[in-house]
């Protein structure tokens, strides 16, 4: 569905994205891994339009969508959790979910206000409080209660697991076991390199700006040596 080639992004003067090649196939889980300053987000905001690449190419189903701006990724189908979240902190719960709701690229709205409120209980019970009175694990819950609302293709999770505490962490791993139930593409960023090797098929791992693995997940949870040594694990 998406396919990332040659890519280069600089930040000034650094060149942090280092010839970029990934593809992203339909209805498959992706984990993306590294070490802190590897490239991941920048690779994220790469492809989401929301950093330009100096060179190289994003396509999407063979059309060239470098330079798309965000909002029109998300138009076509690709739904973004970043690090840090990105809710709206003065809306109430239930007016940041109704705000994203839309048609999925097909038409239909699987991801509708009761499915998100049947996936993420807690959410039920804080639909009129704002965005900024919820807990860090309720934040969380409402970024990927929105992103799903958009009904994406695609869904790219960027540390949504980051500073949660271990019973939130393990219920937006139900969620995203869930999510992929449905046929969405997911893109995983995490910390925790066995759990995304675990609910994905594929796996990516970059290096100073390189991807210099890329292969099913399950083979490379039986390389031990070679997790050690790109992971520092
Ligand atoms: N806005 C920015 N301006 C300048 N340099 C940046 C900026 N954002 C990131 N960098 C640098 O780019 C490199 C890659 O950062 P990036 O956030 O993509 O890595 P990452 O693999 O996602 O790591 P982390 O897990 O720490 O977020 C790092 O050296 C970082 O310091």
């Amino acid at each position: 569905m998406l396919q990332i080639e040659s890519l280069n992004t600089y930040y000034g003067d650094s060149h942090i994205l280092r010839g970029v090649d990934v593809t992203l196939p339909t209805a498959t889980s992706v984990g993306l891994l590294g070490r802190n300053g590897m490239g991941k987000t920048t690779l994220i905001r790469s492809l989401m339009g929301y950093v330009r690449p100096a060179s190289g190419r994003v396509k999407m189903d063979g059309q060239d969508v470098t330079g798309w701006a965000p909002e029109k990724m998300a138009r076509h189908g690709i739904g973004y959790v970043p690090e840090g979240r990105g809710i709206f902190p003065n809306l109430s719960v239930r007016e940041n979910l109704v705000m994203s709701a839309r048609a999925g690229v097909d038409g239909k709205r699987t991801w509708t206000f009761d499915r998100v409120m049947h996936t993420f209980p807690r959410l039920t019970e804080r639909l009129s409080h704002g965005g900024q009175q919820l807990s860090g694990g309720e934040q969380q819950m409402l970024s990927i209660g929105r992103a799903l609302m958009t009904n994406p293709r695609l869904l790219i999770l960027d540390e949504a697991t980051e500073g949660l505490a271990p019973l939130i962490v393990a219920e937006i791993w139900r969620v995203i076991g869930e999510i992929r139930a449905t046929g969405i593409a997911t893109l995983i960023v995490d910390r925790d390199w066995r759990k995304v090797l675990g609910n994905t098929e594929q796996a990516v791992v970059m290096e100073k700006g390189r991807i210099v693995r890329q292969g099913p997940s399950a083979g490379l949870l039986a390389e031990p040596k070679v997790l050690e040594e790109l992971l520092g694990v």
